[in-house]
């Protein structure tokens, strides 16, 4: 019988070799020295040396990602997933006739035979995948699923290999955020890259995978481009440009008392500019803040990041309420955890006070509990810095209307924002 996922053939072992990534040293075109490549593992339950570098292997990406693959009937790839306990198997997803994509695992015996269904075994992964492609056998009788067109690596699949480390610049949830140079064929260009721990769970893998889902479908000047993951070995990146003026609130609370009042102005009609894009796109963000606006180029041009909580669903309900940014949030949100655009739009109001307070930490003095108790039943709204421009503290506490739909959109304060930001 062929084992799909979730239903693996009983006493049969998973694929297994597993690799080390070498350490190297390497020097630029422009002579700045790289630091390493970052030390990269394979999973232990992993991937046969035939077909690691095959077109149509593309490592551990998501079933979602993998899915939206795979368009006719017959289509496959090969990747890495987490099969029962932890353990890292490869497998077959197909799109089969009932339009549906199904997963099969592939299966190593005692004599290393590879195979889907024990009624026939193949010496290699690559020759299981031409025998069922050429032989046009279905992977399972039930499912009828057969190989046709193998579908080969998105352009946003990156290699391991092409990415050397230049520093590290931050911590992110999940690993370490480095600067990169990326090596593909339009040249060197410098990049960021979020990286994830390899003993991450299959769900801390997803919410890290979704981020990028989330980001590719964006185009913006200000909202931070993805360039790709790398996803075939470990740690697992998030390859995306980089904004080397780092984090909008450690900017203005170093720069912030001499900053001139039209670059604050700048930075609130750039975030809103971006954020407007994000509404369009009908993508909730949920964690706007100054510390999730990045700063790019010698212009400082305020780029949107940090997509790790954001979603695509008209409205969200989250019971969660895991690690949230309290200070950020909305009344639906504390009470309610509804989130919604016009959650985004409240935050939106914070991230206008934080800029025109040089980076301070909104609703200062008060413990996030004490400021969730205040929001909820008193009705309480900060202050806005003395020297913000009144017509934008007039924006930013529409922002803080209690009735969600009485708050304006992002759309609807933009051309506002901009005038007042080229004055
Ligand atoms: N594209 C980028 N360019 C430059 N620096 C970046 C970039 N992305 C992230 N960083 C740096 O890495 C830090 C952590 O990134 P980020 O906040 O996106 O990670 P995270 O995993 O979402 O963490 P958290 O959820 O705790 O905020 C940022 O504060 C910033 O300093």
């Amino acid at each position: 019988m062929a084992s799909t996922i979730g239903e693996t053939g009983k006493g049969t072992k998973s694929t297994q070799s597993g690799q080390s990534g070498a350490k190297k040293l390497k020097k630029t075109k422009e002579g700045t020295s790289v630091e390493d490549k970052i030390e990269t593992k394979d999973d232990e339950g992993s991937i046969t040396d035939d077909i690691r570098n095959a077109d149509f292997y593309h490592g551990l990406i998501p079933k979602t990602d993998a899915e939206a693959l795979l368009k006719k009937e017959g289509d496959f790839v090969l990747r890495k997933t987490e099969h029962n306990s932890g353990v890292i198997v490869l497998c077959i997803s197909v799109k089969t006739d009932g339009e549906k994509v199904k997963h099969f695992v592939i299966n190593t015996d005692t004599n290393k035979s590879y195979f889907i269904d024990p009624a026939h075994k193949e010496t290699s992964v690559s020759n299981l995948i031409n025998f069922y492609k050429s032989s046009k056998t279905p992977l399972s009788a039930a499912s009828n699923a057969k190989l046709k067109k193998a579908i080969e690596r998105p352009p946003w699949g990156i290699n391991h290999d092409a990415i050397f480390i230049v520093k590290k610049l931050g911590q992110g949830a999940f690993g370490e955020v480095y600067l990169a140079e990326y090596v593909s064929e339009k040249g060197r260009e410098r990049v960021a890259v979020k990286t994830m721990k390899g003993e991450a769970s299959r769900d801390a893998r997803n919410k890290f995978l979704k981020e990028a889902r989330m980001m590719r479908k964006y185009d913006h000047r200000n909202v931070v481009k993805i360039l790709g993951v790398a996803v075939h070995e470990h740690p697992l990146m998030i390859v995306m440009e980089c904004c080397e003026g780092g984090a909008m609130c450690s900017y203005l609370k170093k720069n912030g008392k001499t900053m001139p009042m039209k670059e604050k102005n700048r930075f609130v009609a750039e975030a809103a500019e971006g954020l407007a894009y994000l509404e369009k796109q009908q993508c909730i963000h949920r964690d706007i803040a100054a510390r999730n606006c990045l700063l790019s180029g010698k212009a400082n041009t305020v780029k949107i990041s940090d997509f790790g909580m954001s979603d695509d669903k008209a409205i969200l309900h989250d019971d969660t309420l895991e690690k949230v940014p309290v200070k950020w949030l909305a009344p639906e949100v504390l009470q309610d955890r509804i989130y919604s655009l016009k959650s985004d739009v409240w935050a939106f109001g914070v991230l206008v006070w934080e800029i025109y307070s040089n980076g301070a930490e909104p609703y200062p003095g008060l413990t996030r509990l004490q400021t969730r108790a205040k929001i909820v039943l008193t009705d309480y709204r900060m202050k806005m810095p003395d020297d913000t421009p009144g017509e934008i503290a007039k924006i930013a506490i529409q922002c803080w209307e209690k009735n969600a739909d009485k708050r304006p959109s992002l759309s609807g304060i933009l051309p506002d924002l901009k005038k007042l930001a080229d004055k």
